[in-house]
């Protein structure tokens, strides 16, 4: 008997913790580190402190997730009404609205302690400003209310590189902001390639992402105005900043190339649900692929070896 009931206690709390990680909308965070880390092993030349590393990316996700349940107690009106967000923990009634906001306050609180107590002032308030950017600039003021909310609210996914940045050198520099452009023009291509397949939900909730107010064919012709300015500001970090090398140029005019070759197969045809799934999870990808190079090209060894291939060729 007490066995069992132990057993079922565990089980409920087990039921608890994954309905707060989900809160967290966990999936996207991964991406958001990748950028950061990107951006602190190109600041660091190569040479990242382990430890300030760590505790970035684990404020950086602390402060996420702060942001995500924020923006699930927002939003959990539409959330309710929408098929793909209806078991999200809050409108499916696992978890109460002020236990979930004093969650967001915690996690938060934490970030910003840890950023002040191990790395410093600059990257906590850039992570703050995250917050703040994506809970009342894109969920409160744009989400509902302008087909251009994630074009200005998609500024808050682009603050990451910042706050690596930031936590490596203590202040900003060009680099940081070309990271940031970055991210800013690839959102669109992102965001609107997905919204071309679940336009429906939005529409069903009147929220105004790009393919419900203006169309499939407007939405494709936008994203490949975005894609085509993402590929020369991908290269702006060769040169004329400098903060990346050749290998990475290459890499990004390949990844560059197949994006555009994507993006160029929506627009031929802008209603087929399967192409925009193909560049939404190449989007995803792309991002990747192209932090990976960033972080590559920067590491001492890769400099060395194309010394040496320099001196055989010469
Ligand atoms: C305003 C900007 C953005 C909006 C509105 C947006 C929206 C979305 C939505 C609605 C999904 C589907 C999630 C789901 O079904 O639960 C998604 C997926 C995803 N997003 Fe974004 N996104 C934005 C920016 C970003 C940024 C900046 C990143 C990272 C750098 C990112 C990374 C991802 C990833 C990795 C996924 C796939 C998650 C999975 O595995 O399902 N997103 N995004
Ligand atoms: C530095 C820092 C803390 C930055 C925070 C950046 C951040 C949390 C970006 C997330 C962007 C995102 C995935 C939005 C989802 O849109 P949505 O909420 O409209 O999606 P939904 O339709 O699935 O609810």
């Amino acid at each position: 008997m007490i066995g069992t009931d132990l057993v079922r206690r565990n089980e409920n709390l087990l039921q608890v913790v994954r309905s707060y990680y989900q809160l967290t909308k966990p999936r996207i965070i991964p991406l958001l580190l990748i950028t950061t880390a990107a951006s602190m092993w190109m600041a660091s030349k190569g040479e990242v402190d382990s430890f300030k590393l760590f505790i970035t990316l684990l404020g950086g996700t602390l402060a996420a997730a702060s942001a995500q349940v924020m923006n699930c107690i927002y939003d959990r009106d539409i959330d309710y009404e929408m098929l793909r967000t209806r078991t999200r923990p809050i409108p499916s009634g696992r978890v109460q609205s002020s236990h979930a906001l004093i969650f967001a306050v915690v996690l938060g609180v934490m970030s910003f302690s840890l950023f002040l107590a191990y790395i410093n002032l600059l990257s906590g308030l850039l992570a703050m400003s995250g917050i703040v950017f994506y809970m009342l600039v894109y969920t409160h003021f744009l989400k509902r209310n302008t087909p251009q909310n994630i074009v200005i609210g998609g500024a808050a996914g682009s603050i990451p590189p910042l706050v690596g940045w930031a936590a490596v050198t203590g202040d900003l520099s060009w680099a940081p902001w070309i990271l940031f452009a970055i991210i800013f023009l690839w959102t669109p291509p992102h965001f609107w390639a997905l919204a071309l397949m679940i336009k429906d939900d939005y529409a069903q909730v009147n929220v105004p992402m790009m393919p419900v107010i203006e169309g499939e064919e407007s939405t494709v012709r936008q994203i490949w105005w975005y894609t085509l300015l993402v590929i020369p500001c991908t290269l702006l970090l060769v040169y004329p900043v400098g903060a990346s090398g050749w290998l990475y140029g290459a890499i990004a005019i390949l990844l560059g190339a197949i994006f555009i070759k994507k993006t160029w197969l929506l627009k031929q045809n802008p209603f087929d649900k399967d192409m925009a799934k193909s560049l939404f999870k190449f989007s995803i990808l792309y991002l990747m692929l192209l932090c990976t190079a960033m972080v590559v090209d920067s590491l001492p060894l890769t400099r060395e070896v194309f010394m040496v291939i320099i001196n055989f060729v010469s």
